[in-house]
């Protein structure tokens, strides 16, 4: 039996939960949330991991497992603390990684703690083909984020362009991974990671599109190296909780999850 505590209860926590009720070899022990949101999340866990306990820091406990799916804020707060104690981790809001220094920090702290941190693949996949093709040389990375108008919501697309009344494919954004994760921290999440996985925050392209033809989150990669080459498309189904997040992101944490707690893994 794996024992995990959980750092955030939104749109993944919840749908991770959920999913994994029915799992006897996964059991939630803590899930940690923000002080003022404690009463609010005490009812949603106490239906989807009932024994688990609502608190707002991990304090002296030592679970198998810390996974974070909950932001930005959450890997300086709870994960490096957590590695340094020695607790393996799991971090989902990859896009936080292009803080300048962060990677260094949680490397440093794994090591401090003689343990190990996974950055989970989320929205996107083929990050084990990118990563190996990396090994070879990497030439080329292309990122194109393509979603509907209303989830480029709250980001600064909002301000330089009428989202409501697009009619076209709008390009909102083109330029490095970095500058992409800069001015769209909280879509940043898939730029990053493919940018961890192959050719760094500089050299990965990117293209977002605000596209009033689509209703699903569309990734599409084209990977050039001494591998040969990949094109990948992802139609990642949004989540009804929060659409900028994919239902993949979801799944991909219970596969790690498993992964971890099951005697077979892929
Ligand atoms: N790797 C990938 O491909 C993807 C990663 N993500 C990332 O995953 C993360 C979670 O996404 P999602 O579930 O959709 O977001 P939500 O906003 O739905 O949920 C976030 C949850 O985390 C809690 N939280 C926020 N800050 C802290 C903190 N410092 N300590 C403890 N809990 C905290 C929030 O609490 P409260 O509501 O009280 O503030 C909320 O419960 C985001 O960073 C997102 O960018 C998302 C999609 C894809
Ligand atoms: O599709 C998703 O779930 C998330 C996404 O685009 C990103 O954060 O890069």
């Amino acid at each position: 039996m794996l024992h995990v505590s959980m750092i955030g209860c939104g749109a993944i926590g919840v749908g991770v939960m959920e999913i994994l009720k029915s799992d006897p070899e996964v059991a939630f022990d803590m899930v940690v949330v923000p002080e003022a949101h404690m009463e609010r999340a005490r009812s949603t866990v106490s239906t989807l991991a009932p024994t688990a306990r609502v608190v707002s820091r991990l304090g002296d406990e030592r679970p198998d497992l810390l996974i974070e799916c909950a932001g930005h804020q959450a890997i300086a707060e709870h994960i490096i603390p957590a590695l340094e104690r020695g607790i393996p981790c799991m971090v989902v809001s990859i896009g936080a990684l292009s803080e300048p220094g962060l990677v260094d920090k949680l490397e440093a702290a794994a090591r401090a703690g003689k343990t190990q941190v996974q950055l989970l693949s989320g929205a996107i996949g083929a990050i084990d083909a990118l990563a190996a093709a990396k090994v070879g040389g990497l030439e080329s990375v292309v990122y194109t984020g393509r979603k509907p108008p209303q989830a480029w919501k709250d980001t600064p697309a909002e301000a330089a362009f009428d989202l409501d009344a697009l009619k076209e494919p709008t390009v909102i954004f083109e330029g490095s991974a970095r500058e992409a994760a800069r001015l769209y921290p909280k879509n940043a999440n898939v730029a990053a990671t493919l940018s961890l996985a192959g050719l760094g925050l500089d050299q990965t392209r990117v293209r977002l599109y605000a596209d009033p033809g689509v209703s699903e989150n569309v990734h599409y990669v084209e990977a050039r190296g001494a591998f040969g080459g990949f094109e990948l498309t992802m139609r990642g189904k949004p989540l009804a909780a929060n659409p900028k997040t994919s239902a993949l992101t979801v799944y991909s944490v219970v596969r790690a999850l498993g992964n971890r707690a099951h005697a077979l893994s892929i």
